[in-house]
């Protein structure tokens, strides 16, 4: 092959890749002409290569290069002198008017003799990434607002109380011991202690300490480094650095097995850490708060739980109480979750009955606050008034099973509530609610996924999401 051949062969090669490249490029020549713009340009700046050629980079009206503005002017703008910008963070105009959000980076070409040739530009467009970060910003404030302590309803003695303990907690950097049956909301106070403390701008991290086997557990929370053990394909962090500078909220801590107590009593002597197969020691800044539903100074009695680290843990103690202890919440309870679930569903329930409420305030509540918010929630799909009256009520409260019950542990649903019939309007409307996601129809209605599964073929009813707005599919005549 000749040489020229070669070179035009070579020169073809590398334009076609600057062109399937995702990243904006161009290059400018000695006197700030635009020389090349490559496809992604195209797509980023609105201007074809045609249009693009010849002009200077003013065409792109780009809000900072060096220092705080663009001259646009390659004769003003001090590239030459420095011969590389960095990644600048910016702005440029699209031919239709609006900003591009980009990172833009420029560096001067030269010869083998040191001559300038010119200047290359890369360009990657961010509005995706600044829309992520919008997004992260915005969950991250909702969850503040969520963790706000007047949006933890409760104006009952214990629950005073238990606020009282949150402020003071959130004021101070102290491990601090949450207590309360299961579904009282001691992640919510957790929450709230993170968010009202100056932790708050760090991570707020959640391990269930229940859902893990020892040795997973212990790579959660501690990390691992490659080859660590069989399957350790890649180093990890654990959960303890990624919550640096923020707080580690540890729940169901009465669970954890002997060795991972040992070394969490080591974290909160040392405060450091080492990774999984490492010996490293890296320093961390955490705030650790614990919850559990166990009477941990029981476990400590009976030897399960060490002495040591209980009282590493309890130096701030907070009891929730249940939901038994302050029946007079539960109006404003009820009215809570019918607003939210109002604003959720787009439905007007105004209140509960009278009756309702009296068999509210009878029953015994076993699953706390999250069962009555459950039970609310059941209801809001039956109900198709603007009140919630007893036929809307799960079994076991309509039945008056839990009345004064002294099975603490009865299941939320018990049997009588999972053969509860269904319309096929309702179920239409809680698919439609639910995205088509038939486990969570399932798990509001108490079903098993099969029974929704077979009401849905009975029905006739489209299995996968086609437009929830469509009619469903007509049952068909035996024959036809
Ligand atoms: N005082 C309250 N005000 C408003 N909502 C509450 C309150 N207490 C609990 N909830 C709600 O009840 C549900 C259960 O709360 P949470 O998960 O915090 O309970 P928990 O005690 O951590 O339960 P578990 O021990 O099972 O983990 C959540 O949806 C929570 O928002």
């Amino acid at each position: 092959m000749s040489h020229t051949r070669h070179e035009k062969l070579n020169h073809q090669f590398i334009s076609r890749i600057i062109d399937s490249m995702a990243d904006g490029v161009f290059t400018l020549d000695k006197g700030g002409r635009i020389a090349s713009w490559n496809r992604s340009m195209e797509k980023i700046s609105g201007y074809s290569a045609a249009e693009a050629l010849g002009q200077t980079c003013a065409l792109l009206n780009c809000s900072r290069c060096f220092g705080t503005s663009c001259p646009a002017d390659i004769g003003r703008c001090r590239i030459f002198e420095k011969g590389s910008s960095g990644a600048k963070e910016c702005q440029l105009q699209h031919k239709n008017g609006h900003d591009v959000p980009v990172i833009k980076h420029a560096s001067v070409v030269r010869g083998d003799d040191g001559e300038i040739l010119g200047v290359v530009e890369t360009v990657t467009d961010i509005s995706e990434l600044n829309r992520a970060r919008r997004m992260a910003e915005e969950a991250s404030l909702r969850l503040g607002e969520i963790h706000r302590l007047d949006n933890i309803i409760g104006k009952s003695e214990p629950m005073v109380q238990a606020f009282e303990s949150v402020r003071v907690a959130a004021a101070s950097d102290v491990s601090v011991l949450i207590q309360g049956e299961s579904g009282t909301g001691k992640e919510l106070i957790a929450g709230a202690i993170h968010y009202n403390s100056d932790r708050r701008s760090g991570p707020l991290v959640t391990v269930n300490c229940s859902a893990l086997p020892e040795t997973l557990l212990e790579s959660e929370l501690f990390g691992h480094v490659k080859g660590a053990y069989t399957g350790a394909i890649r180093s990890r962090t654990g959960r303890f650095e990624e919550a640096a500078d923020g707080t580690v909220f540890l729940d169901e801590i009465g669970e954890l097995s002997p060795f991972i107590q040992v070394k969490l009593l080591r974290v909160l002597q040392e405060r450091e850490i080492e990774r999984i197969g490492e010996s490293q020691k890296r320093k961390i800044n955490i705030r650790i708060v614990t919850a559990t539903h166990q009477d941990l100074r029981s476990l400590v009695a009976e030897g399960k739980f060490r002495e040591d680290l209980y009282y590493r843990l309890n130096v701030f103690p907070i009891k929730v109480p249940s939901l038994r202890e302050r029946k007079e919440d539960i109006p404003l309870l009820t009215s809570h979750f019918i607003q939210m679930m109002n604003r959720k569903t787009g439905k007007q329930i105004v209140d509960a009955s009278r009756e309702v409420m009296r068999i509210f305030m009878d029953y015994r509540w076993p699953g706390n606050v999250r069962e009555l918010e459950n039970a609310l929630e059941h209801s809001f799909v039956l109900c198709n008034r603007d009140r919630i009256e007893k036929e809307d009520l799960p079994e076991q409260l309509r039945s008056g099973e839990g009345r004064n019950a002294t099975n603490e542990s009865a299941s939320l649903r018990p049997a009588g509530y999972r053969r509860r019939k269904v319309s096929k309007d309702q179920l239409l409307t809680l698919l439609v609610d639910c995205s088509w996601n038939k486990s969570e129809v399932a798990r509001r209605l108490g079903l098993s996924h099969t029974s929704v599964w077979k009401y849905m073929k009975k029905w006739g009813i489209p299995l996968a999401k086609s437009d929830p707005r469509t009619p469903p599919v007509q049952d068909k005549q035996p024959g036809s």
